[in-house]
């Protein structure tokens, strides 16, 4: 196994240092002969991201991505692990679907791919699926979630809580009162009332997760709150945490910086879901992820085949790619905060998903040599054409951000090398 040294490199904003890793770890004493030399001066090291929620597409639309081509977005992008999504055709409610995209992320190699079983059979919120297999199965699922659709009925969310406490599971809701939102094409509020846009009210998602949190407590089970959208999610998610309910929360790079006045270009790019919200939402979102009362940032990255995506408003997909976006965009919304980035990217994530040897303490010699480097100083416009990931729906094309990936490590191997994936 080639060893490395990263001369000159920065951890988390540090002072200037040489790393080595060797054997797949960092290691404290010299490289020996025959390291590679990375130049690393004005570079950042983070331990590699973490991503709580990637669709990955396979099994069943290979056309707008697959495990490998995902794997190579994820790499791109600084990731060392992603949790793929269940919502895929036919649905991960099986031990055998699990395995089978558990699998072939070995295969790709580029980064651990830890599936997500759902929480219902068919994602159609009728019946508890197989969660003990996809526990007990060779991917040891321990997460859990019918993303893209809510667990609606009450009583099935309850029991799913009890279910996966047994083994310290987590259920992770996408908090979407269905009742609320039938019909729904953008966020509820002046600007759907402008363009005539049946809304999706913030209340359809704050209603849900008031509901969950109190059914986590009730149950003492783990609660995971899938890609929060609303300032008054924020406050139930401040009290729930404030009382100690088991619960943790994400927030997409997407929520952080765009908004519902996009939907005036009627550009189906910015269509998603949950819906870009107002300015009051974003500033709400931003303040949460600073103090913790969100604990991650996960990119929701959902990747749509062209014709999926380029049609009229109402018939489009929801959705945005994101992976290789993620960080560049939380630079520019956090700044400089490494400390923070590390935190809410990649060890808080790593430790809900409970991925050992993800978000480890680059400081310390023998952790894994899982870790990304960054420059701070470029800057680069999003052009689609150039994006790894198999889908273009980008909503960043022509914007600027700062920020490059140059390099990822696995466990000591280069999964991307000059900004470019390796394998
Ligand atoms: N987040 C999205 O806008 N889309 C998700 C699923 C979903 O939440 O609708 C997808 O799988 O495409």
């Amino acid at each position: 196994m080639t060893a490395y040294v990263m001369k000159g490199v920065s951890l988390l904003g540090a002072a200037p240092r040489d790393l080595v890793v060797r054997d797949g770890r960092i290691a404290d004493e010299p490289p020996g002969a025959g390291a590679e030399v990375i130049d690393a001066a004005g570079l950042v090291a983070l331990p590699g991201l973490v991503d709580l929620h990637t669709h990955l597409r396979e099994p069943g639309r290979e056309d707008a991505e697959t495990v490998e081509t995902g794997s190579r977005a994820a790499a791109a992008g600084g990731y060392t692990a992603v949790c793929a999504m269940a919502n895929t055709s036919p649905v991960a409610d099986t031990a055998g679907v699990v395995e089978q995209v558990w699998r072939l992320g070995r295969e790709a190699g580029l980064v651990d791919v830890q599936p997500i079983g759902a929480v219902t059979v068919g994602l159609a919120g009728r019946q508890l699926a197989e969660l003990g297999a996809m526990a007990t199965s060779a991917a040891q699922v321990r997460i859990f979630s019918d993303d893209g659709h809510c667990v609606a009925d009450p009583r099935l969310m309850r029991r799913a809580l009890e279910y996966v406490k047994a083994f310290d599971g987590v259920i992770a809701q996408h908090a979407e009162e269905p009742r609320l939102t039938e019909g729904a094409q953008m966020h509820e509020g002046e600007v759907s009332t402008r363009l005539g846009l049946t809304g999706w009210p913030a209340v359809a998602e704050e209603a849900i997760i008031a509901r969950d949190v109190l059914l986590a407590e009730h149950v003492g089970s783990r609660l995971h709150v899938c890609h929060v959208s609303t300032a008054g999610s924020v406050e139930v998610l401040r009290q729930a945490k404030a009382r100690g309910v088991r619960v943790t929360a994400e927030v997409t790079p997407h929520h952080l910086l765009l908004t519902d006045e996009l939907a005036t270009s009627y550009d189906p790019v910015y269509k998603v879901n949950p819906p870009l919200r107002t300015a009051s939402d974003v500033r709400a979102l931003r303040q949460a992820l600073i103090d913790g009362v969100i604990d991650v940032v996960a990119t929701d990255h959902a990747p749509h085949a062209v014709e999926d995506k380029e049609c009229e408003w109402a018939y489009a997909r929801p959705g945005m790619v994101g992976l290789e976006t993620a960080l560049p965009v939380v630079l520019s919304v956090l700044g400089e905060q490494w400390e923070l980035i590390a935190e809410r990217m990649s060890r808080a994530p790593a430790r809900i998903a409970g991925l050992a040897g993800h978000g480890g303490d680059l400081a310390a010699a023998g952790s894994p040599a899982t870790l990304t480097l960054v420059d701070p100083a470029a800057r680069r416009t999003v052009d689609p054409s150039d994006l790894v990931s198999r889908s273009r729906n980008t909503p960043y094309a022509g914007t600027t951000l700062p920020g490059r990936i140059v390099a990822t490590f696995l466990r000591g191997e280069p999964t991307v090398l000059d900004g470019k994936v390796v394998r």
